[in-house]
């Protein structure tokens, strides 16, 4: 049993305490039982669901690992998090899936749901097992790290995913008209004379995708969204009354091209960073809910990988320890407390068809304490990942997760 005190229900302004029970809520304001905590006046709110981030198990723990991705995932206030397959080897075997859902279960850390490939190595050329991947426990499908070269087989997918009720999620960008870019392609790629990635690259991807799901009936999540233009065409998908749904990542919305100036690969990302413009749009489609979801796509690499030359070093920006801050920084006064939490709450449990994530007794005790006033220099020596590097060291944020409970037990204490 665990009593949290002091915390206040968004929206309400007195002090108030949770009992959790067999990793549930018991109720509000009961008499203290069991363990108490200090909720030291933080705002209390489901615990978030991550949708997409990279923990690197099996086989690339030097980036990675989920003792480390998943305590930084709870760190950042999460309670459930989706790990991509694109491991080594790819997450495609049921017994992969298993083994990881019970090394997660020991850690007492975030909960880990683990998305299965699509396809047999992520080669896109066959269909991996898909209902034994989810009878062992895959939250969902996708060849992310790769696109989908082959739309033939990624109807199939949807084919057979849509049977089983399950959701695939795309990596939608052309590979041949994304070439070897390393950037947005436009004048500030001409400019630096880096080889760029065009809008279009997403935008025609995301266009065949759409196609796919008209002629399937199919539930497709789209990742990490990073065009005006792709969103645009999601929009117009939804209006069809097509089962799209769709990420934006906020490092798309807060970062843009121009710090590919510093020709720091620590702003090397797939898809790029694009152009404010591109960024104001994405906000927009979180205003008017085109956006369904936000998700980190914590793509963590060693800093030796990530301080190659910008043409060689991998892909990817690792910050799930940052998101909530980072959003409710820029953006809370834009999005307002109660539509960011659905975001990164509600929002992704929609997407997956998972229950709604409730504050109410008899819900799952998956909490997070966060602190909205506090202003704290992010330092990333301090990250649990295992990337201790970041776009945002040295900025101020405010809105960081004192306390994340998982189950009734807690995964994170700020100050630990
Ligand atoms: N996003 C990235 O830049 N990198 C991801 C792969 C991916 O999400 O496609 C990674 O695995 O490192
Ligand atoms: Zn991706
Ligand atoms: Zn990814």
């Amino acid at each position: 049993m665990l009593t949290i005190t002091n915390i206040k229900r968004p929206g309400r302004d007195q002090l108030e305490s949770v009992t959790t029970e067999n990793g549930v809520i018991k109720g509000w304001n009961l008499p203290a039982e069991g363990e108490v905590l200090d909720g030291q006046g933080g705002t209390v709110a489901p615990a978030l669901i991550e949708l997409h981030a990279h923990l690197r198990e099996p086989g690339q723990t030097e980036k990675e690992d989920l003792a480390s991705g998943l305590a930084a995932a709870a760190a950042g206030g999460y309670g459930t998090v989706v790990s991509m397959p694109n491991t080594s080897p790819v997450v495609d075997e049921p017994a992969t899936v298993r083994a990881l859902i019970e090394q997660a279960e020991g850690l007492g850390l975030a909960r880990l749901r683990p998305a299965a490939a699509l396809t047999r190595g992520q080669k896109g050329e066959q269909l991996a097992e898909l209902a034994f991947l989810k009878d062992a426990g895959a939250a969902m499908f996708t060849d992310d790290g790769r696109t989908n070269e082959n739309a033939r087989v990624l109807r199939l997918g949807l084919e057979y995913a849509r049977s089983l009720g399950m959701v695939i999620s795309v990596h939608a960008e052309d590979a041949g008209l994304r070439a070897d870019g390393v950037m947005n392609e436009g004048p500030v790629s001409e400019e630096l004379g880096l080889p760029g990635n065009p809008w279009a690259a997403e935008a025609a991807r995301v266009a065949r995708d759409l196609e796919l799901v008209a002629l399937t009936g199919a539930r497709l999540h789209v990742q990490h969204l990073s065009t005006a233009r792709a969103l645009d065409l999601v929009r117009e998908a939804k209006a069809r009354g097509l089962p799209v749904t769709c990420e934006v990542c906020p490092h798309h919305l807060t970062l843009t091209e121009e710090a590919l100036r510093s020709f720091d690969a620590l702003y090397k990302v797939a898809p790029p960073l694009r152009t404010q413009a591109d960024a104001d749009h994405l906000l927009g489609g979180l205003l008017d809910g085109t956006v369904d979801c936000l998700a980190t796509d914590h793509a963590p690499h060693t800093r030796a990988e990530k301080e190659r030359d910008l043409l060689d070093a991998p892909f990817g920006i690792a910050y799930i320890e940052l998101a909530f801050p980072l959003m409710w920084t820029r953006f809370g006064e834009r999005l307002g407390l109660e539509k960011l939490l659905d975001l990164m709450t509600a929002a992704p449990a929609r997407v997956m068809g998972w229950p709604a994530p409730s504050l109410e007794a008899g819900a799952p005790a998956d909490l997070v304490v966060l602190d909205l006033g506090t202003e704290r220099e992010v330092n990333p020596a301090e990250f649990k990942s295992k990337a201790k590097f970041s776009p945002w060291a040295g900025e101020r944020l405010k809105g960081w997760p004192l306390l994340t409970v998982v189950g009734g037990k807690v995964a994170f204490r700020r100050g630990d």
